[in-house]
């Protein structure tokens, strides 16, 4: 029998996701330079969130987001009933028995919590993020260089192609016209494999340029299992492609 190689396991790693929060709540404590960055990432994901901070403490940043009613606000310090309807509770405050007062009630109650410069207490750590339309790309160190997970996200932002995040916007797009067209479950596999050559053979420049015309055409396509090129469908009849004699483009096994 062959002998299989599996990926070796590195523990000590974090489990790396994308939450989805939107229309969740989350509580927000302190009104600090921290806050104010942790406010805007769970504001980019949708969520609903509350901040709790005394005024007088409150970052320019934050006060801006309360004063356009991007989040909900109590001028105080944390009282236990904050948690009362809290998905999520992040902390930044410079008070470190108030965080650990915070953290073992979070505890209690199952309620999954980041304590801002306190590691052994969060259930999850922030990372360095990347953000271009649909495309997110976080980078951590687990604690052990934050500020080289900054230098490091920036390095792979700056050698990425300049039209990632629309070239994606595109695919999301024909992605969801194709889920009309062949909505079957068990069309799955074939559909998966025609997503793939499209993003395989069609380069970032002819995703971006791809027009909902394009989409129809391309999506007819869909049932032979052909990928013509961009240059085929925006050819139309002149291209060939369209009196298809099996002879071009993939052919996926139906
Ligand atoms: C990535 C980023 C995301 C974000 O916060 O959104 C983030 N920290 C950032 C910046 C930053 N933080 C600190 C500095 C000063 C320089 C330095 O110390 O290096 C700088 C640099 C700066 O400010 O430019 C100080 C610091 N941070 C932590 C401790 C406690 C400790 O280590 O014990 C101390 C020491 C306090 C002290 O010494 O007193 C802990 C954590 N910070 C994390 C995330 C998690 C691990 C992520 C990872 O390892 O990858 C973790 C474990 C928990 C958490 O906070 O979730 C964000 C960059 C975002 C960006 O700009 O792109
Ligand atoms: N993890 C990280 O990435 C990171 C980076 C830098 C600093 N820190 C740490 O995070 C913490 C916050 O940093 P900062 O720069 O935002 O501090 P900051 O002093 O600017 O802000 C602290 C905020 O907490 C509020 N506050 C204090 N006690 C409170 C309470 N009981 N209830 C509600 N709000 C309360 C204050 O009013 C203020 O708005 C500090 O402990 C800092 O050392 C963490």
């Amino acid at each position: 029998m062959a002998e299989h190689s599996f990926p070796e396991v590195q523990g000590g790693g974090s489990l790396i996701l994308a939450w989805q929060v939107r229309n969740k709540r989350i509580l927000v404590v302190g009104g600090g330079e921290v806050a104010a960055g942790r406010i805007l990432n769970v504001l980019n994901a949708d969520a609903k969130v509350t901040v709790v901070s005394p005024r007088a403490g409150l970052n320019p940043e934050v006060a801006h987001r309360i004063e356009r009613g991007q989040v909900t606000y109590h001028d105080r310090k944390f009282e236990p009933s904050d948690l009362d309807d809290a998905d999520m509770v992040l902390t930044a405050v410079d008070d470190p028995e108030a965080s650990s007062q915070i953290w073992r009630l979070c505890k209690e109650r199952r309620i999954p919590a980041n304590i801002a410069d306190v590691p052994p207490e969060c259930d999850f750590y922030f990372g360095s993020v990347h953000r271009d339309g649909p495309l997110q790309i976080m980078v951590s160190t687990n604690g052990n260089g934050p500020k080289l997970a900054n230098i490091v996200r920036r390095q792979i932002a700056a050698n990425l192609p300049e039209n990632i995040g629309d070239a994606i916007k595109k695919v999301g797009m024909l992605r969801r016209k194709l889920r009309k067209v062949a909505p079957a479950i068990e069309e799955g596999p074939k559909r998966m494999q025609w997503m793939s050559k499209v993003c395989e053979s069609w380069s970032l420049e002819d995703l971006v340029e791809m027009d909902e015309q394009d989409m129809e055409r391309l999506l007819g396509f869909y049932k032979p299992g052909i990928v013509p090129s961009f240059e085929e469908i925006r050819l139309g009849d002149e291209s060939g492609v369209w009196r298809f004699d099996g002879s071009f483009g993939w052919s996926v096994v139906c």
